[in-house]
């Protein structure tokens, strides 16, 4: 299953032009406020007859301007979840997700029981959404679109309303989304965690153009990509295995540039990880340093330098198998005399789980 969007529209002095692909998986579409996202996810959704271009799901044509073909919203078969959930207050869970079900073609049978299941809902079925938690109401939300066996889903900042402990309860359920249905997800956020957590593609949009797209991984590792994520937020993931639980209460990972420690994470020896290196977050060396607190040093190769505008550079450095980003100074850069194919170790002075269950193992 895929969607394929090519679009072209203006609003007065804001236009639009863009196209990508967005495979099974989770397609996040990131950029700045009015950059275009909403305008996206709504000529997806058939709230916006674009001027021009097509978007075709699965082969099925929604929209073209060249043969004048626009399916009605009702007819595309899309779940759409939005920031707030929007359940009906007056009915209870289970005639919440009913209404959703009603949508769904005669032929589809009955998915409910393992839609309830992987979204931890069973428990909630006899409450009405005022005694859910924002977390357990975003979870009904996205139970409902998905029991009227929609083609394709549609998330615009499905967690920006909750606070940082209910995103972090509802993460788990949109991976298992993510990782157990064939639905490919467009998926609309700000925040690069839930990017790097949830991304399999990455689309990344400026003032209504695409400027880079592809394997998340790929993107996020692109020095190119920086400034449109942001310095702040820009940061590329390594794969990990989880060697052992140390009685420190440190977890010991594997990577395929050497070992690295981190908080205790909840995961048996032998799981799949993805650990986030945020680029700010990453000292360079010549030499491996000692005497240092940090406990997380990775030998590394310069792959490619980006020097910006400001007194900011990019190094892209291959560690292991992965491809990994350090921000550091222009001067640093020189003085180093950093330059493609020349050794270094890298520093990281943070390094956060971003995907569990990486590759389907763990
Ligand atoms: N119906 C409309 N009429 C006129 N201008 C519009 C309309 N819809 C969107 N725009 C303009 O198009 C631009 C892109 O808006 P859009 O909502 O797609 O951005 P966004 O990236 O989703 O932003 P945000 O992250 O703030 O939601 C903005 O400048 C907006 O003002």
């Amino acid at each position: 299953m895929s969607l394929s969007v090519s679009i072209r529209h203006s609003f007065g002095a804001f236009s639009i032009d863009v196209g990508f692909e967005a495979p099974t998986g989770v397609t996040a579409l990131f950029g700045r406020s009015g950059s275009g996202k909403t305008t996206v996810i709504n000529a997806v959704a058939g709230l916006l007859r674009p001027q021009s271009g097509h978007v075709t799901l699965d082969g099925r044509v929604l929209f073209n301007s060249d043969t004048n073909a626009f399916t009605p919203v009702h007819r595309r078969r899309l779940g759409y979840v939005f920031q707030e959930g929007r359940l009906f207050p007056h009915l209870s869970v289970r005639q919440n997700l009913a209404y959703g079900r009603w949508f769904a073609p005669r032929e589809a049978g009955s998915a409910g029981d393992h839609v309830i299941e992987m979204l931890g809902i069973g428990a909630l079925l006899d409450r009405r959404p005022g005694a859910l938690s924002g977390g357990e109401k975003q979870r009904v939300a996205i139970g409902r679109a998905l029991l009227a066996r929609p083609k394709l889903l549609l998330m615009d900042e499905p967690l920006a309303a909750l606070d940082e402990e209910r995103k972090a309860e509802i993460l788990p359920y949109l991976e298992r989304l993510r990782d157990e249905t064939d639905i490919p997800i467009l998926y609309v956020s700000h925040s690069m965690v839930e990017v790097a957590r949830l991304a399999t593609t990455l689309v990344l949009i400026e003032a209504g153009h695409v400027v880079r797209a592809g394997p998340a991984a790929e993107v996020l590792s692109d020095p190119e990509s920086v400034p449109t994520l942001g310095v702040r937020t820009a940061g590329a993931s390594l794969h990990a295995i989880v060697a052992a639980q140390e009685e420190d209460g440190l977890t010991r990972l594997e990577t395929s540039a050497g070992r690295l420690l981190i908080p205790r994470v909840e995961a048996e020896i032998g799981a799949r990880l993805a650990i986030r290196i945020p680029a700010q977050d990453v000292i360079l060396s010549r030499t491996r340093p000692e005497g240092l607190s940090a406990l997380n040093i990775l030998p590394a190769k310069v792959t490619a330098v980006r020097l910006g505008e400001g007194p900011g550079a990019i190094v892209q450095l291959k560690a292991g198998d992965d491809l990994i980003l350090a921000r550091i100074t222009r001067r640093s850069a020189l003085a180093l005399e950093l330059a493609p194919g020349a050794d270094c170790f890298a520093i990281l002075k943070t390094v956060s789980v971003a995907q569990t269950n990486v590759g389907g193992a763990g």
